[in-house]
């Protein structure tokens, strides 16, 4: 709902001599100079004065001296100007008003005989104000009806003598009261209208009941009061929402003093109750130009009536009808005088609405949306005004210093940070690569005839990259203190910045430092594990040539080898054949499983040629070899230079996840021991004795351990198809004792299915394990690791996880 200020507006109407005032020739008292200014009483210009015959240059000094008073009002009106054109400069933009919520009014004021009802009403050839703003309204109306639904209702009232009379209905009096709508006239009914012509109607109704009386100035001298009201209730079609505004035309009775009117009796009763109302308007008048705060509208009737329309929530007109006829010299001085003070009257403007059909919903939810907006604009505020404190408080070269501090401590931690990472890389680098080259000398000591000088080769070698480690480390120690300090420092850094003024710009600045240091960290160690990964790389090519032309060799001199060696080959062709999947998810769980193949692991934190010395040489040749273990590319390699700095936020990203090995990791593979082996394996004596027997009767093992497999603790095989099952796994191409047991696990299963399908198919390995199991009688797997630790025979392993899916 807008609320405005705004100024009474006045014009200013100056009427044609009428009849009587030509015959008497009077003078000019009004000459409008132009739109807005007239000059009352002005020099009379053919005014000469003449002395016995003579013109005299010199002015009567018995003539009375001109006012010459210029007064500015909204506009003034000479003469020739219509009714049409008032309308359209004054009451038509009140149309736009009234349709917009405003209460508007225009009221005429002036002397018997000035043309107030002329200016209002009329006649039928030329219509007043009246007729003209009502046929606008209509008009405005009719375009409006599809956005609103119009209810018209008008009022003819009468002030005379005080009493308040219905012009329409002919009834009254009328008495006047006030509620939170203002002065309201009980008991009036409105009278609805439809269309301007309706109006039209009703006015010419209404003026018939006016209290009329000729006067000396006017013969239809009006001797009262006439307010004609319009009441317009807009109801929006969409919204509900409803408007009730009101336009008030006030024809006011004449305002010139009872005296001239030179009435007796009733008349002059009549003449004192007009003064007297309009002494009461002119007082509100006065008083409401001179910014008081009580008026006294209750002085007279009219007064109570036009209260909204003076002083209100109201735009008002007030046109001042003048003649220019020196015959109402007093008349239209006082009408000026009026109209100039009214000229100050400032009404309050208010757009008025009312309630609407809306349902309660639509309101609620108004209403709780308007309050989450309020909200969050409270909020937006608040944060606005805490960050306009500091933007206000902050001094630029205060923050400026914290700015170059900051920089300076992170500079100096990130310099130092790199120093101790690149310092690291090396060092692991060195590592690896001194790795690689003993797994190449291991490798050539295994070709090596002479043992001593592979030795001497390792020693050479290892002396090197050591004296490179250690003072490499040395000076990894001497920055690692280094980046301790600067991690101090930082650390004070950040708690100086949670306690400064600006911790709010500086915390943001201090993000963007962190991420610097993080930014920093990762590329060292990208470039590290490219370096590692390149090397890596190009040891793994030299080895798979070397490999090729190792099993090419051996391939060619096959028949040559001994039963042991050609025994070892058979495993050898089988680990490859069960290592074709590099990659593949099985590959763990495959690997180790099946041939126990030495394998290179390097522990986390313990040099290479540390391990490499630990080895037990698996090779029972006179000359002692190394054990070959293949390097692998391991966490060892990676950079964790972090791991024992102070804690601090940044650096702790940096650290890598630690892996956990799991049981199942260490899960070794059941070797493939036939029961005999397995009988005697609690006793260190006998096992020794079960080996050498293993090479002299390896043929009588297999039939027994195929005999075994059959027995009908494991399969529930006919007897009749013993014989052949055997005969058919003896020929099996894998005849070794791996392949032999898997073949066996399968064929097992591959019966099972066939002479009894009901029973539960389970996968070779676990009929492979049950078979072991249950022939060897190793659930004392206990001792078996007794067995172990005492001898340095190759070791006996039991296959924990295969066992443990045996039980489940
Ligand atoms: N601007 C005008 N042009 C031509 N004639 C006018 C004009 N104004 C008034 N008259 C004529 O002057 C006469 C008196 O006018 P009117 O009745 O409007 O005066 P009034 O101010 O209403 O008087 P009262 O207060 O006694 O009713 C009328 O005959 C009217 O036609």
């Amino acid at each position: 709902m807008s609320t405005e200020q705004t100024n009474i507006k006045v014009v200013v109407r100056v009427r044609p001599y009428n009849r009587r005032e030509l015959e008497q020739n009077q003078r000019q008292i009004v000459k409008v100079l132009d739109n807005n200014t007239l000059l009352f009483d002005p020099d009379e210009e053919d005014d000469e004065f003449f002395f016995q015959g003579t013109k005299q240059n010199y002015r009567d000094i018995t003539k009375r001296v001109n006012k010459k008073i210029s007064m500015d009002f909204d506009r003034v009106y000479d003469p020739e100007a219509t009714n049409q054109q008032i309308f359209e400069e004054c009451t038509s933009p009140l149309v736009a008003s009234v349709l917009n919520g405003y209460n508007c009014s225009v009221f005429v004021y002036g002397a018997t005989g000035a043309g107030k009802t002329f200016t209002m009403l009329g006649s039928e050839t030329c219509p007043g104000l009246t007729f003209l703003t009502m046929r606008e309204l209509f008009e405005k109306i009719q375009v409006q009806s599809t956005t609103h639904k119009f209810d018209v209702g008008v009022s003819y009232l009468e002030v005379y003598n005080e009493l308040v009379m219905n012009l329409l209905t002919k009834t009254g009096p009328l008495k006047l009261r006030e509620d939170s709508n203002g002065v309201v006239v009980s008991g009036l009914v409105l009278k609805p209208i439809y269309s301007a012509d309706e109006l039209l109607q009703l006015l010419a109704q209404g003026n018939s009941n006016r209290t009329q009386h000729p006067t000396d100035a006017n013969a239809e001298s009006s001797r009262s009061h006439a307010i004609f009201q319009v009441h317009i209730r807009m109801t929006d079609r969409k919204t509900g929402t409803k408007r009730t505004v009101k336009l008030s035309m006030i024809d006011l009775a004449g305002s010139e003093r009872a005296a001239s009117t030179k009435g007796i009796g009733v008349r002059f009763k009549e003449g004192a109750s007009i003064n007297k109302s309009l002494l009461a308007l002119g007082n509100c008048i006065n008083k409401l130009a001179d910014g008081m705060k009580h008026i006294p509208y209750r002085d007279s009737n009219l007064t109570r009536i036009l209260k909204d329309s003076l002083g209100g929530n109201c735009q008002t007109l007030m046109v001042a009808n003048v003649s220019m006829s020196s015959l109402t010299y007093e008349d239209t001085y006082n009408t000026l005088k009026y109209a100039s003070r009214a000229k100050k009257i400032r009404t309050t403007l208010k757009q008025n609405v009312l309630k609407s059909n809306m349902p309660k919903d639509f309101y609620i939810k108004k209403v709780t949306e308007l309050m989450a907006e309020n909200e969050r604009l409270k909020a937006k505020v608040t944060q606005l005004e805490k960050s306009s404190e500091v933007t206000r408080s902050y001094n630029e070269s205060e923050l400026k210093a914290w700015y170059s501090k900051i920089d300076e401590v992170y500079s100096n931690f990130i310099k130092t940070q790199e120093y101790v990472i690149v310092n690291q890389s090396k060092i692991k680098s060195m590592n690896f690569r001194e790795k690689l080259k003993k797994e190449n000398i291991a490798y050539n000591t295994l070709l090596e005839r002479n043992s001593i000088k592979s030795e001497e080769m390792l020693t050479a070698s290892t002396s090197g990259y050591n004296k490179e480690i250690a003072r490499l480390e040395e000076e990894y120690t001497r920055w690692r203190r280094k980046l301790h300090d600067a991690n101090k420092d930082l650390e004070k850094l950040k708690k100086e910045i949670q306690e400064s003024k600006y911790v709010e710009i500086l915390k943001k600045y201090e993000k963007g430092k962190d991420l610097e240091v993080r930014h920093s960290k990762q590329n060292i160690t990208i470039n590290h594990i490219s370096g590692i990964n390149a090397e890596f790389l190009r040891d793994s090519d030299k080895l798979r040539k070397a490999f090729g032309m190792a099993c090419e060799l051996l391939h060619k001199s096959y028949d040559d080898l001994s039963t042991n060696m050609q025994d070892k080959y058979e495993q050898l062709q089988h680990f490859i054949k069960t290592h074709a999947y590099f990659g593949q998810e099985d590959y763990k769980k495959d690997s180790d499983e099946d041939l126990e193949v030495p394998t290179l692991k390097i522990r986390k934190g313990k040099r290479l040629h540390k391990i490499a010395n630990a080895d037990e040489p698996t090779s029972t040749s006179t000359v002692k070899r190394p054990c070959l273990q293949r390097t692998e590319l391991t966490n060892d390699f990676d950079l964790d230079i972090m791991e024992d700095t102070d804690s601090d936020d940044c650096i702790s990203n940096f650290k890598k996840p630690t892996i956990k090995h799991t049981i199942m990791d260490e899960t070794h593979v059941l070797s493939c021991v036939t029961d005999d082996e397995y009988s005697t394996s609690t006793d260190v004596s006998a096992k020794k004795s079960v080996t050498e027997s293993k090479e002299t009767n390896s043929l009588m093992r297999k039939k027994n351990f195929v005999s075994n497999i059959l027995s009908e603790q494991i399969a529930k095989v006919p007897t009749n198809n013993k014989d052949r099952m055997k005969n058919v796994l003896l020929k099996s191409k894998a005849f070794n004792h791996h392949g032999l047991l898997k073949t066996v696990a399968a064929g097992v299963q591959k019966e099972n299915k066939k002479f009894s399908p009901g029973r539960v198919r389970k996968s070779p390995r676990s009929v492979m394990v049950k078979s072991l199991a249950t022939t060897a009688n190793i659930v004392k797997r206990q001792a078996v690791r007794t067995v172990n630790a005492n001898s340095n025979d190759p070791i006996v392993r039991i296959n924990r996880a295969a066992s443990f899916r045996v039980k489940k």
